[in-house]
């Protein structure tokens, strides 16, 4: 059954609200798992999967889709949603002794009507507070907030407190596993990352630096970059769009695509699928995060686009004309 499908005709369960008029709907999605709808008075929308507290899509005004969502994703729970934003955490990739990426985007988060005061405002945003409550029993809690704004622009909040009683400290690594949507990978510029240290995934998380130019790609690339700039462009030259990336929290940025021969190998991904996507994740790895009982930490992330190549840095015509 393709995704769409369920897309194209949600059966709405519920609806609820928060203050500030944001409306969000509850409803079926793929496989009955409960999934939110964000639309944005303007035109844009989301879609949030309990499962996971996953965002498996995000449309802009013009109805167009920005995030990759594999055709052969199963959305079957106990696997990860092949594609959208899954949140890795409390540990990425194998940087640990958890199974891969953490537990996170495996369970079942729950919408939380109640928050903890958040610090961001929420005028003019549709949104909405999800909870992640651990099952060991522990006090610690996970609130992550999706939320719209007027020009289309998606942002996640995470806030992970440690509300341990018993004098533990807590540490992990995290990413928003972003799967962007392009037209041709081999299109695609990153710009931030250049001249920055990364370890290489594919070469034992060897650490190397990047050369001075932006990011294309012609082969399979796993890299983890480290202290990034907080603002990562991706230029997709076909569509005349770049996507902007705006992270808080999150120092290291994951570049990654699968290229041809692991798409073949995975069995949640078309095998010329790695064409149209690229994986550019901010997150926390390098540093593990160490939070002590009563701490709070937040990462924030802030997507959005801009409609055609020229917010480059280097194709800006305002910034030519002026180094004439
Ligand atoms: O197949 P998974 O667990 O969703 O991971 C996909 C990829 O996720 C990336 O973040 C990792 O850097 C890659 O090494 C990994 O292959």
């Amino acid at each position: 059954m393709s995704i769409e499908k369920n897309l194209s005709s949600p059966s709405v369960s519920a609806s609820g609200s928060n203050n500030n008029n944001s409306k969000y709907e509850l409803c079926k999605g793929f496989n009955g798992l409960d999934k939110v709808l964000l639309r944005h008075p303007r035109g844009s929308s989301a879609e949030v999967y309990l499962y996971g507290g996953h965002v498996t899509s995000w449309k802009n005004e013009r109805r167009e889709e920005l995030l990759f969502l594999s055709s052969k994703a199963t959305l079957k729970p106990p696997k990860a949603i092949r594609g959208g934003i899954p949140i890795c955490f409390p540990q990425f990739g194998s940087h640990g002794t958890l199974d891969q990426h953490g537990f996170a985007r495996n369970r079942f988060w729950i919408i939380d009507n109640d928050p903890h005061p958040f610090p961001t405002n929420t005028w003019n945003k549709a949104f909405v507070d999800l909870i992640l409550k651990p099952s060991e029993g522990d006090m610690k809690i996970w609130p992550h907030r999706v939320a719209l704004g007027p020009g289309g622009e998606l942002m996640l909040t995470s806030r992970i407190r440690n509300t341990n009683t018993d004098g533990k400290p807590f540490s992990f690594t995290f990413a928003y596993h972003t799967y962007f949507s392009v037209s041709d990978i081999s299109e695609v510029r990153v710009e931030g990352l250049e001249t920055l240290d990364y370890l290489d995934n594919l070469q034992k998380k060897e650490r190397f630096t990047e050369q001075g130019d932006a990011l294309t790609f012609e082969s399979e690339v796993d890299k983890i970059y480290l202290s990034t700039p907080t603002k990562i462009a991706i230029l997709d030259h076909e569509k005349k769009r770049t996507f902007e990336l705006r992270k808080d929290g999150l120092p290291d940025a994951v570049v990654w695509n699968p290229w041809e021969k692991k798409a073949k190998a995975m069995a949640d991904f078309g095998d010329d699928e790695y064409k149209h996507m690229l994986c550019v994740e901010a997150a926390a790895i390098e540093m593990p995060i160490t939070l002590k009982p009563g701490e709070e930490w937040k990462g924030r992330l802030e997507l959005s686009t801009v409609p055609s190549s020229y917010c480059s840095g280097q194709l800006d015509p305002q910034k030519v004309l002026g180094g004439i």
